[in-house]
């Protein structure tokens, strides 16, 4: 798991580490690893044409030192003073004696742009007068008549650093080079695609980070290692066998894409309960399909909602599975189904593990307000408050505990945004959880594969939901190879 931390634990680790380090020390680091990916970028430094945009902080601190590097390699470097009253006055000097200059419009001609307007000590979305200069700068272009490269130094200047919260203008990154941590704009909320491809720069805070880390990234390995390994010794019920209670008469789909989901887990069997059962044991003739849940036979997990409708017969369908000590997803109606009432009651004495999937109207409906700005701790007070694991769907989809741990899902494809594949989704998540996987462990998994299905199907054009199921098979197979 990758971590990141808010930006009071990055100021408190800086300063312990400072108190040992002479002056500067920190900012050499940084810079020095800021201008190598700027060299790497343009292969060849010299004669390149280098453009700085400085901000009032060490930000931009960190900008001139970087250009005072490529400068001596051979770089014409020209830093664009935001307020040459507050510029980092150190750093100008060492850019001027490297051969670097100083102005305070963009030069015609820009390979490289180094964002280094606001950092970590930013508020709200860009001023007008970075923006007016970043606009400028966007519309030169380099010695080959291509579009400059944006380096974002430590994160996209006018992003909410500690939210990913995107107030206003902000800069579009190829490339953030960050120092010490990730910090949550990198990996969640809108601010995220802005920062392109992170690059994290060791300068040594790592052991003075001792908060918490505000949200934890899972990459391939995690995901590979929480998948169940299959045994030689394995039936049915050691996979794990899920329990699938989900579309209708009228949303038949629905029963049809969640079986398809659970399908591709790592699960030894599915049983389906409800009216949809015609169909979905024709999508699937695999699946043992009844009426009712409690005819079911024994299952591990039970997944319940999409589809349902919010009828009678659907409101006996979550409050029978909720009776039950399996572990449960909660998706779609089941969740309009749960805002009020005895249902909710029903839910906070559960002590077997519970996964709610709302997307940003289910959450609003189920939490009383929108997720807002802070998607992270928007699903952390939703999990506190209702003792179940959140999966917020979104770009980047964020999974909460009940006690307050957060990841954040870095697969997400804006080809996800099509009806049918949070059915999918959910039915994977059960049969993740039937398999024995702890409930935040079955739902970053799920959100990480499904997000990886999701890429694979786009590679083949439009994306449906039968298409991410059926891409989920050959992801998860070479995922465990
Ligand atoms: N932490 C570490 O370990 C290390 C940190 N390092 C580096 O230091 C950076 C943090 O530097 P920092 O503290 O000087 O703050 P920074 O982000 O440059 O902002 C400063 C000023 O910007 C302004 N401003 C604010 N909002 C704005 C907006 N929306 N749009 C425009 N301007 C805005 C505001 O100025 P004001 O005009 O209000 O006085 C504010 O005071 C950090 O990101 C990293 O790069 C590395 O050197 C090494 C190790
Ligand atoms: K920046």
């Amino acid at each position: 798991m990758r971590p990141a931390w808010r930006v009071a634990d990055v100021r408190a680790a800086e300063e312990a580490l400072m108190a040992r380090l002479p002056e500067g020390t920190l900012m050499q680091r940084a810079a020095a690893g800021l201008a190598r990916r700027c060299a790497l970028i343009l292969e060849q430094v010299y004669g390149a044409h280098v453009t700085l945009l400085i901000g009032a902080g060490n930000n931009g601190g960190d900008a001139l030192y970087a250009g005072a590097i490529l400068a001596r390699r051979g770089a014409a470097v020209t830093a664009v003073v935001l307020d040459p009253a507050k510029v980092h006055r150190e750093g100008l000097t060492a850019l001027t004696q490297a051969g670097g200059r100083a102005q305070d419009q963009p030069p015609r001609t820009i390979d490289l742009v180094v964002d280094g307007i606001v950092g970590i000590g930013a508020k709200g979305g860009l001023r007008s007068g970075a923006a007016t200069t970043l606009h400028r700068t966007l519309e030169r272009r380099g010695r080959h008549g291509q579009r400059p490269t944006m380096v974002a130094v430590d994160v996209p200047s006018g992003v909410d650093v500690d939210t990913g919260d995107v107030p206003g203008k902000a800069v579009r990154a190829d490339v953030t080079v960050t120092f010490g941590c990730l910090k949550p704009a990198h990996v969640v909320g809108p601010a995220a695609p802005l920062a392109g491809e992170v690059e994290l720069v060791d300068i040594g805070l790592r052991p003075w980070l001792r908060a918490d880390p505000a949200v934890l990234v899972p990459d391939r390995a995690d995901i590979a290692q929480a998948l169940p390994k299959h045994r030689p010794t394995d039936e049915k019920y050691t996979r794990g066998v899920v329990g699938i209670a989900t579309g209708s008469m009228t949303y038949p789909g629905a029963a049809i894409m969640s079986t398809a989901g659970a399908l591709a887990g790592p699960t030894g069997m599915v049983r389906y309960a409800g009216t949809a059962r015609e169909y979905v044991v024709q999508a699937h003739p695999s699946v043992i399909a009844t009426d009712r849940i409690t005819d079911a036979g024994r299952v591990q997990a039970w997944v319940v909602g999409s589809g349902l409708g919010t009828d009678e017969t659907a409101a006996t369908a979550v409050r029978t599975v909720l009776a039950t000590s399996l572990p449960v997803v909660l998706d779609a109606d089941a969740l309009n189904l749960l805002v009020g009432g005895t249902m909710a009651d029903l839910m906070r004495g559960r002590s077997a593990p519970m996964v709610l999937t709302p997307h940003d109207r289910e959450f609003a409906r189920l939490a009383g307000e929108e997720p807002g700005n802070d998607r992270v701790g928007a699903a952390q007070k939703l999990a506190a408050h209702t003792n179940a694991v959140v999966l917020l769907k979104g770009d980047r989809t964020i999974v909460a505990t009940p006690s307050g741990t957060a990841y954040a899902n870095p697969t997400g494809s804006a080809a996800l945004a099509t009806g049918g594949t949070g059915d999918v989704l959910a039915g994977l998540l059960g049969s993740l959880l039937a398999g024995g996987l702890r409930p935040e462990v079955a739902a970053v998994t799920a959100a990480y594969l499904h997000g990886l299905a999701g890429r694979e199907a786009a590679r083949h054009g439009p994306v449906t939901a039968p298409d991410v199921a059926d891409a989920l098979r050959p992801v998860i197979e070479h995922l465990t190879r």
